[in-house]
């Protein structure tokens, strides 16, 4: 395969992955300009695009390049025109999506993401509970709602319903990500119609504004939402913020919005268990009129942790791969099929394993190697042999000796117990997720 061919196979698959406002915003136009070296140069139209691809897509385009081509690549990503006529950095994007819709008076709201088709577990229920109370009684129930959590996770799901809720009984509504804000704003300066914007920003009943996080260190867009924040409660109309992390951890926000996000709720939304991901999947192939037996949608599941948007994309690899191939469904069938969404296990060694687990538990790495079987160094110990042995593919006598000369059943019993724990004990399935993520960097995380 030559590197344009990989590069159309990549957009291919991140088509397949990504929700369809995103791919066509953001990565569509994308195209590969050169290889260098061993580096893929990939042209976009403007530094906006530059910045959200760089941010949030570089790690999931290597690894499916790297699936591809076998070996791994670096990604840049530059702005680039096609006609090379010579346009500053900073050019903004002619005109987005989101002031089509605006323009044209096409509602913002999607209406395939509703609270009926959320699925509801231990992981979200508090977000999903002030929402649905936030649908009900618009500024009544909480004023700003502010949601947060990792990539995937619902938040826009989330978003978009209540929207749908408010609209469907004739509010003015209007969803908008920070960055279409961002852009807006910045459209209404150059062409002078900025009391337009004001207006059309300050006369919703519910405001829903997703991805926060990107207005963070840019002043005059701060400053801008202060005053649509400030107008739009002091008339009780409804705010709901989206957000990667919560207001504390937005460390280059101003104080005077960090403050007013604290105002009325402030909720999360953690990574689902096990039970939940399966209930995901199978509501998914329901509405695709798929019958999906349970061991399928289990080791699916299983496989695909932290992020539903990978998790559906799972599924749908799954189920296309079974029909292109005429294979039926089997557990080994997915493992095939997701071969290549898994992070690549081979590049890591066990050494890295153990120096990130230490670290993550507070411990030094000769206390994870030595004799002591406190409960604070045998947690941690065994949670390292679990992930030398499936993310760094080691076998148990390799584990057994990395860890200071330890039997094999030892291991083995290890890997079992850790395994049956991240199902039922949520703080540990966290401090798994947050281990692998930083062994793989943004590469568990799917945009
Ligand atoms: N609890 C759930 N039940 C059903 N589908 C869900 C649930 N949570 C998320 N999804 C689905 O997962 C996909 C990703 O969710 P969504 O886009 O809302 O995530 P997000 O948290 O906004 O991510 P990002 O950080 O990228 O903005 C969507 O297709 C959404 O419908």
């Amino acid at each position: 395969m030559n590197p344009q061919q990989a590069w159309q196979a990549t957009l291919g698959q991140l088509q397949m992955e990504m929700n369809k406002a995103s791919f066509e915003t953001w990565v569509k136009d994308a195209q590969l300009i050169s290889v260098e070296g061993s580096d893929f140069i990939i042209g976009v139209p403007n530094a906006y695009a530059r910045d959200w691809l760089e941010s949030r897509l570089t790690a999931t385009v290597q690894r499916i390049l790297e699936g591809l081509m076998g070996a791994t690549p670096a990604v840049k990503f530059i702005v680039w025109h096609r006609d090379e006529v010579d346009m500053p950095e900073e050019e903004v994007p002619e005109e987005s999506h989101q002031q089509a819709f605006l323009r044209s008076g096409t509602s913002t709201i999607n209406s395939r993401y509703t609270f009926d088709n959320f699925i509801v577990g231990a992981s979200n229920r508090m977000a999903h509970a002030a929402c649905m109370a936030v649908a009900e009684s618009p500024a009544k129930a909480y004023n700003p709602l502010f949601l947060y959590g990792g990539v995937g996770l619902g938040k826009t799901h989330l978003l978009h319903a209540i929207g749908n809720a408010a609209q469907s009984r004739g509010l003015q509504v209007l969803y908008v990500s920070s960055e279409e804000f961002t852009n807006d704003l910045i459209n209404a300066i150059r062409s002078h119609t900025t009391q337009a914007f004001r207006e059309r920003y300050r006369n919703m009943d519910v405001l829903l504004i997703d991805d926060i996080q990107f207005i963070a260190g840019k002043e005059s867009t701060q400053e801008e939402f202060f005053h649509t924040f400030n107008t739009l409660h002091g008339q009780d109309k409804q705010i709901v913020i989206s957000s990667d992390r919560s207001p504390k951890a937005l460390v280059t926000l101003e104080e005077r919005l960090r403050s007013r996000f604290e105002w009325g709720l402030t909720v999360d939304i953690q990574p689902p268990d096990l039970e939940t991901r399966i209930a995901i999947l199978r509501s998914k192939a329901e509405r695709n009129n798929k019958e999906v037996p349970y061991p399928i949608l289990e080791s699916i599941a299983r496989l695909v942790q932290s992020n539903i948007r990978e998790l559906e994309g799972a599924l749908t690899r799954v189920l296309a791969f079974s029909d292109l191939s005429g294979m039926p469904l089997s557990p080994q069938l997915v493992h095939t099929a997701l071969a290549d969404m898994l992070p690549n296990r081979t590049h890591l060694d066990s050494s890295q394993v153990l120096e990130v687990v230490a670290s993550e538990f507070g411990i030094s790495l000769d206390e994870l190697v030595g004799r002591s079987r406190s409960r604070e160094v045998a947690l941690p110990r065994q949670v390292a042999m679990y992930l030398m042995r499936e993310e760094a593919n080691a076998s148990l006598p390799q584990i057994g000796e990395a860890l200071g000369g330890r039997d094999h059943t030892t291991v083995m019993y290890a890997c079992e117990k850790v395994a049956d724990m991240i199902e039922r004990d949520d703080r540990l399935r966290r401090k798994i997720f947050a281990i692998r993520e930083r062994l793989y960097g943004r590469a568990t995380v799917m945009a």
